[in-house]
Formats: C-alpha cells, sequence, structure tokens
C-alpha cells in the first residue's frame, strides 16, 4: 500500500505532463509554474528567433528578466510539443485562439483536456474563449484560468491567486472527470505561490477576464488625463457593474464578478502601469493616437480588440455598457477622449442598485451635449 493510502488519504490525480501551447509572457509564465509544481512540460513558441534566443541565452524575449530552467522543453514544432502531454494550455492572444485550436486538435490524442488561458472575447463572432474550444474541438474536456496575475510576477515566484473554472458536468460527474477537471488542473499547478481557486461558472471568469482589459484602458486613459483617484474608483466600480450584466445575460453568475476573475483581475489591471492596457490607454489620454500608443508593440494588447467585441455583443444582447461604449468609440469610431469623458459624466442619474432602477430614471442637470445616450445603470 502506498504511504498515502497508509495515512487515509487516497492519492489526488493531477497530471504530469503538460504541454504549454504559446510562448509569450503569459504562457512562459506558466510553464515555469508548471514545472515549478513538478510536471514535465513542454512550450510551444511560435516564432523560430524567439526559441533560438532561449536556446541561446536561456531567457523568452517576452518575458526577458526570466531564466527558464534546463528542464523546460521549448520548441516551435507543435507536434512535437504536444507529443507527450496528458494536459494542454492554450495561451495564445485572444483573436488567434481558433486557429490554434484547430491545429492543436488535429495533433492532440483524443480526450486531452486544455486549460484556455487567453482573455478576450472573439471579433467577429463575439464568442467566448470556451465556446471557440468547443466549437473547434468538439468533445474535449476544457476548463479556464483567469485572475489578478501579471506574468512577471509570477515568474518572480510572487503570491499569486488565479481562478480555475469547469463546467458543472465536469465539476460533478466523476465518471467523466474524478474529482472534476478544475481540481485535478489545480493540483497540477498549485505550488504555495500559485494558488487555484476553484469554479463551476467560466461564464463569469471568462466575461470577467475579458471586460477588465477595456475598462483598464479606460482607467489608462482617466490617468493620462491627469483624473485622480475618485475617477478611477468610479470606473472600476461602474466597470464591475457592466461585467456583471454581460455575465448574467451569458448566463454566468453575479457572485462570480466578485472573486479574483472579476474583481480582482480588473483591481489589478486599473490601477498598475504594469498593465499593459492601462499604460495603452494612458498614452491616449495623454494625446497620442491609437497607431502612436500601439506602434512598435509586440506584446498584445487585449483590450483595444475587446473594445469593438464586448460592446458588439453587448448591443446584440441589449446589455447597456457605457463604459465600453465610450472606450470603442475612442478606439475604433474617431471619438475624441474629452467627449467621451464628457458623454459618460452627463448620463442620466440612476438608481445604484437594480432594486430601484424602475424608480430612479433622471436626466443629468447638464445634459449630454454630444449625444443625449441615457439607459439603464443598474449594477
Ligand atoms: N502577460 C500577462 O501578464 C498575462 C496574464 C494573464 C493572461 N494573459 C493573457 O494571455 C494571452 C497571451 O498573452 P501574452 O502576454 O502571453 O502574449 P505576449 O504579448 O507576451 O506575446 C504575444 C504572443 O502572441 C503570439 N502570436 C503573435 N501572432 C500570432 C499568431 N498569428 N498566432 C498565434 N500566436 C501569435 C506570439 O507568439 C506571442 O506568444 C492574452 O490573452 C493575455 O490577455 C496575459
Ligand atoms: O498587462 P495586461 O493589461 O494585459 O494584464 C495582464 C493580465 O491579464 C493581468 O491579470
Amino acid at each position: 500500500m502506498r504511504r498515502a493510502e497508509q495515512d487515509g488519504h487516497a492519492e489526488q490525480p493531477r497530471f504530469r505532463r503538460v504541454a504549454v501551447v504559446g510562448g509569450g509572457a503569459w504562457g512562459t509564465a506558466l510553464a515555469l509554474t508548471a514545472e515549478r509544481a513538478g510536471s514535465a512540460t513542454s512550450l510551444w513558441v511560435r516564432e523560430a528567433e524567439a526559441v533560438e534566443a532561449i536556446r541561446a541565452t536561456g531567457c523568452n524575449p517576452f518575458l526577458s528578466e526570466h531564466r527558464l530552467p534546463e528542464s523546460l522543453t521549448v520548441s516551435s514544432d507543435l507536434g512535437e510539443a504536444l507529443a507527450a502531454a496528458d494536459l494542454v494550455l492554450l495561451v495564445v492572444p485572444s483573436q488567434f485562439l481558433r486557429a490554434l485550436a484547430r491545429e492543436v486538435e488535429a495533433l492532440l490524442a483524443p480526450r486531452i483536456p486544455v486549460v484556455i488561458c487567453s482573455k478576450g472575447i472573439e471579433a467577429e463572432s463575439g464568442a467566448l474563449m470556451s465556446q471557440i474550444v468547443s466549437e473547434e474541438m468538439p468533445g474535449r474536456p476544457w476548463a479556464v484560468l483567469s485572475g489578478p496575475s501579471f506574468a512577471a510576477e509570477v515568474a518572480e515566484g510572487q503570491p499569486t491567486a488565479v481562478t480555475i473554472a469547469a463546467d458543472e458536468a465536469s465539476m460533478a460527474d466523476p465518471a467523466r472527470m474524478p474529482m472534476g477537471l478544475a481540481a485535478q488542473v489545480a493540483l497540477t499547478l498549485g505550488t504555495p505561490n500559485f494558488r487555484p481557486y476553484l469554479s463551476d461558472d467560466p461564464v463569469g471568469v471568462e466575461v470577467g477576464g475579458a471586460v477588465k482589459n477595456v475598462i483598464a484602458i479606460a482607467c489608462g486613459i482617466a490617468a493620462g488625463q491627469g483624473l485622480g483617484s475618485n475617477p478611477r474608483a468610479a470606473l472600476i466600480t461602474r466597470g464591475l457593474a457592466e461585467i456583471k450584466r454581460l455575465t448574467e445575460a451569458l448566463g454566468g453568475r453575479r457572485e462570480t464578478v466578485s472573486g479574483l476573475a472579476g474583481m480582482g483581475d480588473l483591481t489589478l489591471t486599473c490601477s498598475s502601469e504594469q498593465s499593459r492596457n492601462f499604460s495603452f490607454g494612458k498614452a491616449l489620454g495623454q494625446g497620442s493616437s491609437v497607431e502612436e500608443a500601439l506602434a512598435g508593440k509586440t506584446a498584445v494588447v487585449e483590450g483595444a480588440e475587446n473594445a469593438r467585441s464586448v460592446t458588439a455583443l453587448a448591443r446584440r444582447l441589449g446589455v447597456e455598457m457605457p463604459i465600453c461604449e465610450a472606450v470603442d468609440a475612442i478606439l475604433h469610431q474617431g471619438r475624441s477622449v474629452e467627449s467621451a469623458i464628457q458623454a459618460l459624466l452627463t448620463r442620466p442619474l440612476r438608481g445604484e442598485s437594480r432594486a430601484l432602477e424602475p424608480h430612479v430614471a433622471l436626466r443629468h442637470p447638464a445634459g449630454d451635449p454630444y449625444s443625449g445616450t441615457s439607459g439603464s445603470e443598474e449594477s
């Protein structure tokens, strides 16, 4: 009898061979995490020159401050990276996930689970990342990993907490996935300094991760305009209300939005210059054009695309998201920062809570000189 069984604890199932597909900053940090947690880990990096740089210097140019252990297998050959895996993490920018999921599906043995680590909503379809995986990898078990986690801090070993969510069926059906997939992934990646919490609400987790990118741009714009702490707190709180509304409209739960992947990630990205979305917004607020603010960047600014996809999805579902609308108008419709801020500030005065909603709807005393936009603000 094994030691754990003698002690009265059944051995907890976990994965042992992890392939990380996407060798940007986040994929690299997650590969380090999987290694630290005791898995044999391979990292697929799309750019052959980045693989060469890793072999020559031990560092990935996408996360250049951190040396990678020699035990980590690095390759730009997808088949090679996937060959031995019993768990695959998908970590490419959201707009590339569909194409990549197709490629992985063609190479990966059936039933090997994938963990979606990209944060975003697909531009043309408005699909969540998990919808894309369900469409392109039918029948394959999946989970979602999200939460407040700057790649550089995870690589440094800073204490970090994230959420891992799988759908209810995989959480509850021991025949399909003993202990639930989210639990097995948590046991695979968890270390004292990387602490996953479990959830059975992937929709809430995914919406939080996508919309926070857009709200972080709004906070960056406000900072770039020289606005202070009060407006930032207002944007974060009303941004959270927008995440709640979209989450519910898509069938997720409000309580999830209070967790790490909602409030946690929103707070992180809206209040740190480390955030690429926040810094991009700040440059816009200081007067750069979108093209100038993005020029020369190899790092992805998810919110720039997500502003459009989130807003289009919200419109289709009849969900009001005025802050996301304002960011989309600045980025994609040529609206000036000043006019977008003015329009937000002169929206009708409404109840803060949904309970007051039918009774309170007051035209703002200053009106909206630009658009006359109005609507619900319930949280
Ligand atoms: N960096 C972070 O701190 C962090 C943390 C949590 C989540 N995320 C999320 O992880 C995802 C990946 O971001 P990142 O920070 O690792 O990327 P990154 O900005 O560090 O690097 C860009 C990545 O895009 C890839 N890429 C470029 N063109 C591509 C194509 N045509 N097909 C496939 N891949 C292509 C590159 O190979 C590289 O992996 C994003 O959704 C991001 O929001 C990032
Ligand atoms: O740098 P950002 O704004 O892409 O944020 C990175 C992560 O999503 C933070 O959790």
